[in-house]
């Protein structure tokens, strides 16, 4: 007979804000989510620590009874920065590695409400999905219509040209937990023709080197204690007149 209860998936990877948010609607969704996980004995991959959204998740799923393994970069492992880390702790050299390895680990993703952290995070993914360097559903948890105004906009890109009819399909999206991961459950991927022609071999053959930023002009307090190897490592020069950047 075949049991009810097991997912598809072995691990799902969960972005979520490093804040809690002013509703107590997300923290609730974070716990929901944390325990519908448990009820389809799901393991979490989730970016570590306890600050936020990330600690609600992490525990839920913890406290269920289910593997957390939590990926920081080691800049962030200092407990007054991310908080005490329940589960497994990798400790990965920088953000970019720690989204590699989170979508290694996982066989699904799933956004909760969130900031720029987990935005970044969500498009990321999506858009591996588009050039088709992974095959994972990608789920937004759409609490209280938190991502209505993201989903339009997406909506709008299609409208425009920018984004195919079928990489729209990559986003899953339901107001809570239970029928979000059913509908992932449920996902079969498509690709536009020029994706399905794509091989990557593994994630790392993007060879993604993000931007630098204009570091250094008001940062929040925690911020200012960070000091990112990557950032030297982007051999970042800041252009000449931004004010407070060092030189
Ligand atoms: C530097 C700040 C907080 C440090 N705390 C964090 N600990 C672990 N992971 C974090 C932290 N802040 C961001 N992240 C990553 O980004 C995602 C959440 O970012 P958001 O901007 O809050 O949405 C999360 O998934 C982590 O991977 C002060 O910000």
């Amino acid at each position: 007979m075949e049991d009810e209860t097991q997912s598809r998936f072995k691990r799902i990877c969960v972005f979520c804000g490093s804040s809690s948010g002013k509703k107590p609607s997300y923290q609730e969704a974070a716990i929901e989510l944390g325990k519908e996980l448990v009820e389809r004995r799901i393991d979490l991959v989730y970016g570590g620590g306890s600050v936020g959204l990330m600690g609600l998740v992490s525990q839920a799923v913890h406290d269920g009874g289910r593997h957390v393994l939590g990926v920081i970069p080691r800049t962030l492992m200092p407990r007054e920065i991310t908080g005490e880390t329940v589960g497994e702790v990798k400790a990965v050299a920088d953000m970019h590695e720690r989204k590699a390895e989170m979508a290694r680990q996982a066989d699904a993703f799933i956004a909760l409400p969130g900031g720029y952290g987990t935005l970044e995070e969500l498009l990321e993914v999506i858009t591996w999905a588009q050039l088709r360097i992974h095959h994972k559903p990608v789920g937004l948890l759409n609490v209280e219509g938190y991502y209505n105004s993201l989903l339009s906009f997406i909506d709008k890109a299609v409208d425009e040209g920018f984004i195919s009819p079928t990489a729209r399909r990559i986003i899953v999206s339901a107001p809570n937990a239970k029928q979000l991961v059913r509908e992932l459950e449920e996902f079969v991927p498509e690709y536009d023709e020029i994706a399905a022609k794509l091989t990557w071999d593994e994630v790392d053959r993007l060879n993604y080197v993000p931007e630098a930023g204009v570091a250094g002009v008001s940062t929040d307090e925690i911020a200012t204690k960070l000091k990112w190897d990557e950032v030297d490592r982007l051999n970042y020069v800041p252009e000449a007149g931004v004010a407070g950047v060092p030189t």
